[in-house]
């Protein structure tokens, strides 16, 4: 851990710092609170062990102020032997521990691997709150694929190693999920794994949300802040739709994956981040490359291994063991007991195009779920997606006009291809003429 001591007499500060490199931490010394201050907003500091007697300042007036400030990391205060008082007050007022002095090493050693050992469960507490937020059926990583259970086993070799991994796939078909299984097969499992999310940021706030920034360092940098980057030291950095980072954010994102080495916005001190980096584009890369939009050294760099998911029509082998996992978790949040899918409806489901890939699956099968009843799922329980074919059957020789004609056709192969630019060339024009037809035709 990074740890501040903080105490006004030099023997203690210089013989606690010096235990606390000896126990593997890394030790910041400040004589008075100001300095302090000024530790806090340079480095990552992960706890604070504060003295209460500062020269004339009072150390529970000082906790008093990083309480009001807001999030701080957790102090642990050195009181003497004959101030219990002190230190019931200091843990009222929002102290994590108290150590009396003088203290032994031992002491000191017990006390930091439970403050550790708390940091690290309330970190795991946040990602397993995301998880579970964003409710998940259980993810299954195995296949019946080829494809597939090649991608999976390399994925599960590699994520032993500290090798950077580029997983290239169509929205929707699980690289998020393969990341976080990737993360939590590695060394690094106990550290965070943090996620940016690269479009939805300007070129100016995704630098920021990287690497932090100094206050008034730029309009709105109202305070000093610490990037995900350090956020995620120790640990692993997923960056999500790499081929969105902006060319002049690259040689920043290249130098951290070569030397592990950045700068805050706004700051010319060069800092050091132990991260491994995992990446995933529904980009063609080496296209970008090839257009000079994304980096070469910065492609290789992150590319030591690519992995690729495979699209869910790619995968028809998977599909109804992936859809019965979505019909249990459904069917058990809905208090429905066992729900079974029809033939009819695994039928359906298997001929479906799926171009939102494991995503549309999961959405279908939940709004399915929700508004039929019974305990058995049909085809006639799904959305009107899967109906196109039967109902109001649309075909050559109708009694219908050109138009009406051409946007069931449209309809009928977008649903069944997995992709616009597929669409698009089963119709045998370009993806803008059939972007401009669809929208003519009231189609998307
Ligand atoms: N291995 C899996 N088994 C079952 N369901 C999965 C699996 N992986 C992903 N999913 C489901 O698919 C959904 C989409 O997954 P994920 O967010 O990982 O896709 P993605 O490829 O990262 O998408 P995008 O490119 O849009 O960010 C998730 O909500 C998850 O429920």
């Amino acid at each position: 851990m990074n740890i501040l001591v903080v105490d006004d007499e030099q023997n203690i500060l210089r013989t606690t710092c010096i235990a606390l490199k000896t126990m593997g931490h890394q030790a910041f010394q400040a004589s008075s609170s100001r300095q302090a201050e000024r530790v806090l907003n340079e480095e990552p500091i992960d706890a604070i062990i504060l003295d209460m007697m500062l020269g004339n300042e009072n150390g529970l007036d000082y906790l008093d102020k990083l309480e009001a400030e807001g999030e701080h990391p957790p102090v642990v205060v050195f009181t003497a032997h004959s101030s219990i008082e002190t230190a019931v007050q200091s843990m009222k007022r929002g102290a994590y521990d108290y150590i009396q002095k003088p203290f032994i090493p031992e002491d000191l050693r017990q006390l930091l691997a439970k403050l550790e050992k708390s940091l690290a469960d309330s970190g795991k507490l946040k990602e397993l709150k995301g998880i579970i937020e964003s409710s998940n059926p259980t993810l299954q990583f195995e296949s019946n694929e080829p494809e597939m259970q090649e991608t999976f086993r390399i994925a599960t070799k590699a994520a032993a190693s500290e090798a950077n991994i580029l997983i290239l796939g169509s929205s929707g078909t699980g690289k998020t999920m393969l990341a976080r299984h990737v993360h939590a097969n590695s060394q690094r499992r106990d550290k965070p794994f943090v996620t940016v999310n690269c479009p939805s940021l300007s070129k100016e706030l995704l630098e920021s949300e990287l690497f932090g920034h100094i206050k008034g360092s730029f309009t709105g940098a109202t305070k000093d802040t610490w990037g995900k980057v350090s956020a995620a030291d120790g640990g692993t950095l997923f960056l999500d739709e790499i081929g969105e980072v902006a060319l002049e954010i690259q040689p920043k994102l290249l130098r951290l994956l070569q030397d592990r080495e950045f700068e805050r916005v706004g700051e010319t001190r060069t800092r050091k981040a132990n991260v491994r980096v995992l990446a995933a584009t529904n980009r063609d890369l080496s296209k970008e490359v090839e257009a000079g939009t994304f980096r070469e050294d910065l492609f290789y760099r992150l590319n030591v291994i690519g992995l690729q998911m495979p699209s869910l029509r790619e995968r028809p082998g998977d599909i109804l063991s992936i859809t019965q996992r979505y019909v249990d978790f459904f069917a058990a949040q809905l208090g429905r007991g066992r729900v079974v899918l029809a033939e009819d409806a695994q039928q359906a489901i298997v001929d479906y195009a799926w171009p939102g890939n494991l995503r549309e699956l999961k959405n279908v099968i939940e709004r399915s779920l929700i508004l039929s009843e019974g305990q058995e799922l049909t085809k006639a329980d799904l959305p009107v997606e899967f109906h196109a074919e039967s109902e109001g059957r649309i075909t050559t020789g109708s009694l219908i006009s050109l138009e009406e004609l051409e946007a069931a056709h449209i309809k009928r192969v977008v649903a069944k291809t997995a992709s616009l630019d597929e669409a698009s060339n089963v119709l045998g024009i370009d993806p803008a003429t059939l972007y401009r037809k669809r929208k003519k035709l009231g189609l998307c």
